[in-house]
């Protein structure tokens, strides 16, 4: 196996919030959003991110790329630690590592042409391309994310939702990096265009070399595209693995309880499978369970999960944060 491109130790991420937003003087309390997770990424390697919403991949996601700060802990890219980079360390790093946002169009400014969206970080990261070079090459791009070079001056507005994640990913790919982060990047488009989409990332991913990081929030869809997956709750990584060892095997009950609800296209199997529904909310990050976090909500959680806060285990192809599985 080769050196991982990304090495991730322990990295916490804690927000400072007031305790009553609408009194600006009131107690700052930490929310803890990402609270310990470490990973390797190796080169090539696509690694699927899923949890309900707020359990802090987004947040993780935004700590590797410097948009957000990590508090403690380490991020290694290829070698060089990133927390506690200035800005300028930041700018060269994206060269490298792009990312790819959930709502195509929010994420793409409105009075720019496509041509001139997807050439910005052309522009930003070789300032001296030529203008014929920079359209050449935006022109070459667009072909291959699936978008005839003919609509370059269009205005976003003009593309459906699944488009603008083709310029979305033109985009973040035109200066080839070795990493991009997908942020939810099918969430918001419809069910029959999540997998065209899925598909035309995982096809530049292996004709590019990439590693990948894809976040969702159900493991179905990361399950065709991804090498390894993570599965965070509320900030803390509960189980890692392999994706088929993983799909075959799920252990915690958090990660079972997420498996129980992607359907099986098997109507025999949908019908006998066995239901492990979550029940209740997430638990608030700014005050966790003791000990084990998904104990509130555990099927088989029992007095001493308050008191430990179990470390992930396991055989390096799968690893379990729960001693009872
Ligand atoms: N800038 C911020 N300031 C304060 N709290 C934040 C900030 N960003 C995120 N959070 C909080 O951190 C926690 C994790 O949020 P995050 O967006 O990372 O989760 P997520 O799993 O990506 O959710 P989603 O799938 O809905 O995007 C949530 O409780 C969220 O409210």
């Amino acid at each position: 196996m080769s050196a991982p491109i990304l090495k991730v130790r322990d990295l916490k991420v804690y927000f400072s919030v007031r305790s009553d937003k609408s009194w600006p003087w009131s107690k700052p309390l930490s929310l803890k959003a990402v609270d310990g997770v470490s990973l390797d990424l190796q080169p090539g390697e696509t690694l699927g991110v899923v949890g309900e919403s707020g359990c802090g991949k987004s947040t993780f996601a935004r700590a590797l790329i410097g948009l957000v700060k990590a508090q403690e802990g380490s991020i290694q890219w290829q070698g060089r630690e990133l927390v506690g980079l200035d800005a300028a360390g930041w700018r060269e790093i994206r060269k490298d590592v792009q990312m790819i946002f959930q709502d195509p169009l929010a994420s793409l400014n409105p009075r720019m042409t496509i041509g001139d969206v997807i050439a910005e970080p052309l522009r930003t990261f070789y300032p001296k391309l030529s203008r014929q070079e920079v359209k050449d090459r935006v022109k070459a791009m667009m072909l291959k994310v699936g978008l005839l070079p003919n609509v370059i001056n269009r205005y976003p507005h003009e593309f459906s939702g699944g488009q603008c994640q083709r310029i979305g990913i033109a985009r973040a790919l035109i200066v080839e990096p070795k990493l991009v982060i997908c942020d939810e990047p099918v969430s918001a488009l419809d069910v029959s265009i999540q997998a065209q989409v899925v598909n035309l990332l995982k096809q530049l991913q292996q004709e590019m070399g990439l590693s990948l990081i894809f976040i969702a929030h159900d493991l179905s869809v990361v399950k065709h595209i991804s090498d390894r997956v993570m599965v965070m709750y509320l900030g803390n990584q509960v189980e890692v693995g392999d994706g088929p060892v993983l799909y075959a095997d799920p252990r915690h009950p958090y990660t079972r309880a997420l498996m129980t609800a992607v359907p099986v296209p098997d109507p025999e199997i949908e019908r006998n499978k066995e239901i492990q529904l979550l029940e209740g909310d997430l638990p608030s990050p700014i005050d966790p369970p003791s000990g084990c976090v998904f104990r509130t909500r555990c099927p088989i959680a029992r007095d001493a999960c308050a008191d430990h806060d179990p470390p992930l285990d396991g055989e390096p192809r799968h690893q379990v944060a729960c001693p009872y599985v």
